[in-house]
């Protein structure tokens, strides 16, 4: 897009979670550095959770510096480079000390019915400026985007930051429904696959987002989901961090339904292991020494990511499983991953002298960093889909041990589908033995080889998707929604 006058002015509204924040950062930066005007919006609790870890991080970038020694703009850096992105902050509703972690329920009800007050009044602001908001980027979770849409006359964009299939599955939950696979009234949920999802050859239920295979379906995350995928209907536009590619089925089988724009992987704008914006709610541990002094392809690396928690077993387990392996490693232990309540020691004493150098522990890293340096030679996942994608991009299969959420059905992704990947443990609860075994088969042997040429097979599709010259898929369906947001944009403009 070359033409300023007629760029909207767009209002970029992040969930408040790390694994949600990062994606909308990079889109942020991808859009403005295709000359729109952003505003990018975070929750004061974001905000201070971002900037305090910036503070002590070993590695700080992206740091505006304001009276009293405080950061105060995320995207002062990414400006200095050119970039017309502003910063706000809204309120959620909870005090700064208030431990979103560990009352995360009553955290999600704000979310739900407190956070949109907020987000009202300054989109009120923000439309009465001499350079208005014209359009609305929001998490497709977010459940008032509609009405704040409608409210100020902007375009209505929903940005999916997991795959296409989970969107879908959510998406026709009605349908789940009707076949008995989901929410049953009188039985248990049926257990046979479902063959019926418009886009979708074939899913077993235990495949589904766990929130899908719940019992309980009037928890106060049902009932987000629920009237989000509501919402998403009215959206204009949904953008999806994914590859079509990856997902060709799923994605034209929603696109029957409204105008759908796979546009992933959405990574960080300025090569790939430094954003310009901090974005990490931990100070990042430096782990570049460690890793240089390891040899080539011979690391594996430990994270289940930001939200999802795990018991004080498992994490047992595991930690004698690498031990077992014998394999180096970094393990991300970020201080709530049993709950932030939990203060006893997480690992047997006397762990961390058995490891001695084989291994280091860390609360928080540059994830970025350390999947792509030479040393790594496996990624033992959550299956976050950022996670996916990264370690998609720097070549390293996965071992796969989902907790929560949409992680079950990446799962499916990486080990059935596109076979990048291993599974843990077959079943629950998890042994070290197997443990042991998994990761020896996901760095050595046969399988390994195996496992690194499908990954390489998958980095190539989504290098292509991205490619600029011929134009990739995600670049072409990224340029082809910045035209119809501006179409759209313009006939709203009139119709005022
Ligand atoms: O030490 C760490 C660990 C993680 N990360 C980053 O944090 C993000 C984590 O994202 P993800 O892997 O998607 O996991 P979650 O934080 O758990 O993300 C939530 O949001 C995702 C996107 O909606 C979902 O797919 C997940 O299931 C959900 O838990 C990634 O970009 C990582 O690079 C770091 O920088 N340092």
């Amino acid at each position: 897009m070359d033409n300023h006058s007629q760029s909207p002015h767009i209002l970029m509204i992040a969930y408040p979670l790390q694994g949600h924040v990062i994606p909308f950062v990079h889109l942020a930066t991808k859009l403005a550095s295709k000359g729109f005007t952003i505003t990018f919006v975070n929750t004061e609790s974001i905000h201070h959770q971002i900037t305090k870890s910036q503070l002590s991080s070993s590695s700080s970038s992206g740091v505006l510096l304001g009276p009293n020694n405080k950061v105060h703009d995320i995207f002062a850096e990414a400006r200095k480079s050119g970039l017309d992105i502003r910063y706000a902050t809204v309120s959620d509703g909870f005090p700064l000390t208030f431990d979103r972690s560990l009352h995360h329920d009553q955290f999600m009800e704000g979310i739900l019915h407190v956070l949109s007050a907020h987000v009202d009044v300054l989109v009120g602001k923000l439309v009465s400026t001499n350079q208005p908001v014209t359009c609305l980027i929001s998490d497709t979770f977010y459940v008032w985007s509609s009405m704040i849409a409608n409210k100020y006359n902007l375009v209505n964009v929903s940005f999916w930051t997991e795959p296409a299939l989970v969107f879908t599955l959510y998406y026709h939950m009605d349908l789940l429904r009707t076949n008995g696979h989901f929410a049953s009234p009188h039985d248990d949920n049926r257990e046979d696959a479902i063959d019926y999802i418009p886009g979708v050859a074939r899913i077993d239920p235990k495949d589904m987002a766990s929130y899908l295979q719940a019992a309980d379906t009037t928890t106060v995350v049902h009932r987000i989901i629920y009237k989000a995928f509501e919402d998403v209907k009215r959206a204009d536009f949904v953008i999806c961090n994914t590859v079509q590619e990856l997902e060709p089925k799923t994605i034209s089988a929603l696109q029957q339904k409204q105008p759908v724009y796979a546009v992933g992987p959405v990574l960080p704008a300025a090569g790939f292991t430094k954003s310009l914006v901090g974005t990490s709610l931990w100070p990042e541990s430096d782990c570049t020494r460690w890793l240089n002094s390891k040899p080539h392809a011979s690391v594996l690396y430990i994270s289940f990511g930001s939200y999802a928690h795990c018991t004080k077993d498992e994490i047992v387990e595991i930690g004698h499983g690498v031990l077992l392996s014998g394999v180096s490693f970094i393990w991300v232990l970020r201080p709530d991953i049993v709950s932030s309540d939990q203060t006893d020691p997480l690992l047997p004493l006397g762990f961390e002298d058995e490891v001695k150098d084989r291994g280091m522990i860390v609360p928080w890293c540059s994830q970025i960093a350390v999947i792509s340096h030479p040393a790594l030679a496996g990624f033992l996942t959550h299956c976050g889909w950022n996670s996916i994608l990264e370690s998609v991009w720097c070549g390293i299969p996965l071992l796969c041990f989902p907790l929560l959420t949409d992680q079950f059905t990446n799962r499916k992704l990486v080990v059935d589908d596109w076979r990048i990947g291993l599974n843990l443990c077959d079943k629950k609860p998890i042994t070290r033995h197997e443990v042991a075994r998994n990761i020896t088969r996901l760095i050595s042997g046969e399988s390994a080889d195996e496992l690194r040429k499908n990954v390489k097979a998958v980095k190539g599709l989504l290098e292509n998707a991205l490619s600029v010259a011929p134009g990739g898929s995600s670049h072409n369906n990224l340029n082809q929604f910045i035209d119809d947001m501006i179409m759209k944009a313009n006939i709203k403009k009139k119709k005022k």
